[in-house]
């Protein structure tokens, strides 16, 4: 079965398990093909084959951190997936690289860039100051009581307002502050909606400002300031 496949089985079975689910963001495959404005131009950029399947094992991973995050698993079940897991560290282990030629988090051209440190952040529509886009985090991102974790909030926020800080051809920046208010609780397993924009850019402060909202609930909304690099920063 080819990764593509994998996917669609995926989306077959999620419409059955959705009603009990849909809630916990579990069986609902990752999205990375949704068109996008010209000005997040790497995301428009069509994947090579290698992204491409790079991309599926990705959307997979994030599928499989969902389904272990809600298991409860037997004895039996831990044990064959602990082996399992063992034997994949052993087989990449050995193909590590340095970091600027790693794959993961460096995939430009896929929605969530090829990693699943924060949930896919699908960008709908852009120009030069602002993103809009959806989100949904997945049963794996649970904080409890069917809110997501409070630390992944401003940390997806950092996913969005640093690549718009650096976009359009601005030079790199690094996030020096990242305020987060959070409003209501942003429930998992939802679609909810994202706006990113501009609020000043002065000298090497770019000020950025962020909203998630569930349906016309503000969930939370988080303010950064990106300071670009000088020559020579790390
Ligand atoms: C190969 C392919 C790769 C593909 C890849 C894809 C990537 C796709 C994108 C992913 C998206 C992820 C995006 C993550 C982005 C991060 O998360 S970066 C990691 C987290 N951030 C850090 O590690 C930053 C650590 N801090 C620093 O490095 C330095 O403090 C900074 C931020 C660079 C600033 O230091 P500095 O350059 O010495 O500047 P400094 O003179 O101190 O400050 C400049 C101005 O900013 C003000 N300022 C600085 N800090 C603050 C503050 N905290 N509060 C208020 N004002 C401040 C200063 O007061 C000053 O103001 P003025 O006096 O000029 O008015």
């Amino acid at each position: 079965m080819t990764p593509r496949e994998n996917v669609r089985n995926a989306d077959e079975i999620s419409t059955v398990i959705r009603d009990d689910n849909a809630m916990l963001g579990l069986g609902i495959p990752e999205r990375h093909d949704v068109p996008v404005a010209e000005s997040w131009a790497a995301l428009v950029k069509p994947g090579d084959e290698n992204s491409t399947e790079y991309g599926d094992m990705i959307a997979q991973l994030r599928d499989f951190l969902n389904y272990v995050t809600a298991a409860r698993p037997d004895s039996d079940t831990v044990a064959a997936l602990r082996d399992d897991l063992e034997r994949w560290g052993r087989r990449l282990a050995p193909m590590a690289v340095p970091e600027r030629d790693q794959m993961f988090g460096h995939l430009r051209d896929l929605h969530g860039r090829g990693q699943t440190m924060s949930p896919t952040f699908v960008a709908t529509e852009a120009d030069r100051d602002n993103v809009w886009g959806t989100v949904r985090f997945g049963r794996y991102f649970l904080g409890g009581n069917g809110a997501v974790h409070g630390g992944a909030i401003p940390l997806f926020f950092d996913e969005v307002l640093g690549r718009l800080a650096n976009s359009s051809g601005r030079r790199h920046s690094r996030t020096a502050y990242l305020n987060t208010d959070y409003r209501s609780v942003t429930p998992v397993g939802v679609d909810l909606t994202v706006h990113g924009w501009f609020v000043s850019e002065e000298g090497r402060k770019r000020v950025l400002r962020a909203e998630l909202r569930s349906g016309d609930v503000v969930c939370a909304e988080a303010e950064g300031l990106f300071v670009r690099l000088n020559p020579g920063q790390p």
